[in-house]
């Protein structure tokens, strides 16, 4: 199993938006993506990608993972945007609809030729019926690919598809993109919540991404912060159950299967309880 990172809430902000930059520094957010794409218009774009890159030189913002959202392969602005992103060196370079290996294969090319150091990673969005397509060629083809994000107002727009609560019209799209990221031992994170005010649905929002094994939301708001990363962390009674799990498996030292709190337990569950806690530790090591 890889090392788990936490990233439960993994905020987007516009590169141009130079409050937005300087809030960040203070949000209990585990990432930031600084956003060179859809948030900033066609005349910021030169000015957002300076102030991203030099965000991710200032060394302002502690143990959050700074990212860059790069525009898409084949606009004006992608190559200059992946040459001065692999420079500035961040944790990740995001790179939104993504829709095949060589894509990936020609992404990881692009930036090791501009010099990326090894710990900036690619982060890939999936938002496109071709990605889903070919998500496990996708997930598998390098590996300097560590996230999937899920693009999933893209995605609505591609299905000619409508945001409803339960996310029916996108279930199959967050599977796929699931089975995929787990097959290939990559992180996987869930779409955003539009209605920044509505935090109830953002809750049940963010339960469902959580119950369905997404690492962690993105999101457009620091109002959705909060809840954010208390929905992905372990509870203190998923904590305590992980806990007695394994000290009733100690107990029961060679035996094959074991019970606790009337339940059986296996290996597996013992698999479980321990990344619950190892999981449990990060996000402490963190805070
Ligand atoms: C949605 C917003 C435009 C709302 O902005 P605003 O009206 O300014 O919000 P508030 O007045 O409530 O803001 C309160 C304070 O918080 C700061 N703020 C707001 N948003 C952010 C943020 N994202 N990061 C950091 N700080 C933020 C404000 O500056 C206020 O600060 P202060 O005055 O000092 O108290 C806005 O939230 C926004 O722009 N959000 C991000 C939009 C974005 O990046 N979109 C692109 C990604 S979404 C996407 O498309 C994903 C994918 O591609 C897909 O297809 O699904
Ligand atoms: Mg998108």
């Amino acid at each position: 199993m890889s090392e788990y990172t936490p990233r439960r809430s993994v905020l987007y902000m516009p590169g141009s938006n130079a409050r937005a930059l300087e809030k960040a520094k203070t949000l209990p957010v585990d990432a930031l993506i600084l956003d060179l794409e859809d948030a900033v218009g066609p005349d910021d774009k030169p000015a957002a990608r300076e102030a991203a890159c030099a965000a991710v030189a200032s060394g302002e913002y502690g143990d959050r993972e700074l990212t860059i959202r790069v525009n898409g392969i084949g606009t004006q602005w992608h190559d200059a945007d992946i040459a001065a992103a692999s420079a500035a060196g961040p944790a990740g370079i995001v790179v939104p609809k993504v829709n095949t290996a060589d894509e990936v294969r020609g992404l990881v090319a692009a930036m090791e030729s501009a010099g990326a150091p090894e710990h900036t990673k690619l982060w890939a969005m999936i938002e496109t019926p071709a990605a889903i397509f070919t998500i496990r060629e996708i997930a598998q083809a390098s590996d300097r690919l560590a996230v999937f994000v899920m693009g999933t107002n893209d995605l609505v727009k591609e299905l000619q598809a409508d945001h409803v609560p339960g996310r029916g019209p996108l279930m199959t799209s967050l599977s796929w993109a699931l089975l995929a990221a787990r097959e290939a031992g990559i992180a996987v994170l869930d779409g955003v919540y539009n209605a920044v005010k509505d935090i109830e649905g953002f809750t049940a929002e963010c339960e469902q991404g959580r119950d369905m094994g997404f690492d962690g939301k993105t999101l457009i708001h620091p109002g959705q912060v909060e809840v954010c990363n208390s929905t992905f962390a372990p509870s203190e009674d998923a904590v305590a159950e992980a806990k007695g799990i394994l000290a009733a498996w100690e107990e029961g030292a060679g035996t094959g299967v074991v019970t606790h709190n009337g339940k059986m337990i296996e290996n597996l569950h013992v698999e479980i309880a321990r990344r619950v806690l190892s999981t449990h530790e990060a996000i402490l090591a963190r805070s």
